[in-house]
């Protein structure tokens, strides 16, 4: 479990991070969403205890990171998949790091074989593919069988077969009962990824829920009906209150309402119906909405030239 408890952080004048508080449970795998800049990478450092916090503090299992009697059996992190060695094999990396961290050598083998590995294990680090690297660094993560993990943004710039891998790795982490955050920019691919989603823009918290709950929150519901008495419909559900625009090609659009309604609505006084389907505002246009304060900011500061 990683509590954030009245986070903040400060960089100067920036406000990286404003009084951030959630909680992330075990046994799911939790995104953690806002857009570029939005403070997600300096939220999972002080996770790490890599920043210290202006404000508030992190806890993990209870504790914050400095105090954690073995960090890396607590706690494993995939933040950045360039940062080994790279003349250095993938098996010497892992090597280094686990006889830094009092961890037996049998542990490489089996995380080296965990990730897929193993074949290229005595090859130079700086030779692999990014999809390769990321299952490295994931590899490393694992070296202290920790119960909490953090990636940030694992699949930025992997390949679909590389995106797909490692979405199903990290459902496999959680299903083992362990705490997994992961960080992306893109609601598209949190929602087939995570089960409960952390949202922040510009630093702040602006939802905490399972992803079906936003995505149904976030995304406009309407239903499309096409009918030879759309008229008559129409009016009907105008009468009930609901929203109704009309297209071009005279089908309707109708808010607020599911199809199941329309259709009883339609039945019940006769009216015969050609097309009664639901639609979904998309999941980009929604989280667009949602932390659009927070992308302006973003284009604010493209224009200073930042
Ligand atoms: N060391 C630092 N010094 C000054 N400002 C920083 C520092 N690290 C981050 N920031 C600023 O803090 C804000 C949040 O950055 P952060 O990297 O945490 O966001 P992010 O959500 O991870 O975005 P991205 O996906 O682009 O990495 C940004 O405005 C960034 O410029």
């Amino acid at each position: 479990m990683i509590e954030a408890i009245g986070l903040t952080k400060r960089y100067g004048k920036t406000v990286a991070v404003d009084n951030l508080s959630f909680a992330v449970e075990p046994g799911r795998v939790t995104g953690f969403l806002g857009p570029n800049g939005a403070g997600k990478s300096t939220t999972m450092r002080m996770m790490l205890g890599l920043d210290r916090p202006t404000a508030g503090q992190v806890l993990i299992d209870g504790k914050p990171y400095a105090q954690l009697d073995r960090p890396l059996r607590t706690v494993g992190a995939l933040l950045d998949a360039k940062w080994v060695h790279p003349n250095r094999s993938a098996r010497a990396h892992l090597q280094w790091m686990a006889k830094s961290n009092g961890l037996p050598d049998r542990r490489v083998d089996e995380v080296l074989d965990l990730v897929g590995l193993s074949k290229v294990a005595k090859r130079r680090a700086g030779g692999f593919s990014l999809g390769m690297s990321q299952r490295l660094g994931i590899a490393g993560a694992l070296l202290g069988d920790p119960k909490v993990l953090l990636f940030d943004e694992p699949v930025n710039g992997l390949d679909p077969e590389g995106i797909l891998w490692i979405r199903q790795f990290m459902q496999g982490l959680a299903a083992d009962g362990r705490t997994v955050l992961v960080s992306s920019h893109l609601l598209s691919e949190m929602a087939v990824t995570a089960q409960d989603l952390v949202v922040i823009g510009r630093g702040k918290l602006i939802s905490q829920s399972s992803t079906t709950e936003f995505v149904e929150r976030s995304t406009e519901n309407t239903v499309k009906v096409r009918s030879p008495h759309a008229d008559k419909l129409g009016a009907m559900l105008v009468d009930k209150g609901f929203t109704v625009s009309e297209e071009d090609d005279g089908s309707l659009v109708v808010a607020g309402v599911t199809s199941d309604e329309i259709g009883d609505i339609a039945a019940a006084s006769g009216v015969v119906l050609h097309e009664l389907s639901p639609q979904r505002g998309s999941l980009e246009q929604a989280f667009m909405q949602l932390t659009g304060d927070s992308v302006e900011y973003h284009a604010e500061l493209a224009e200073t030239g930042k």
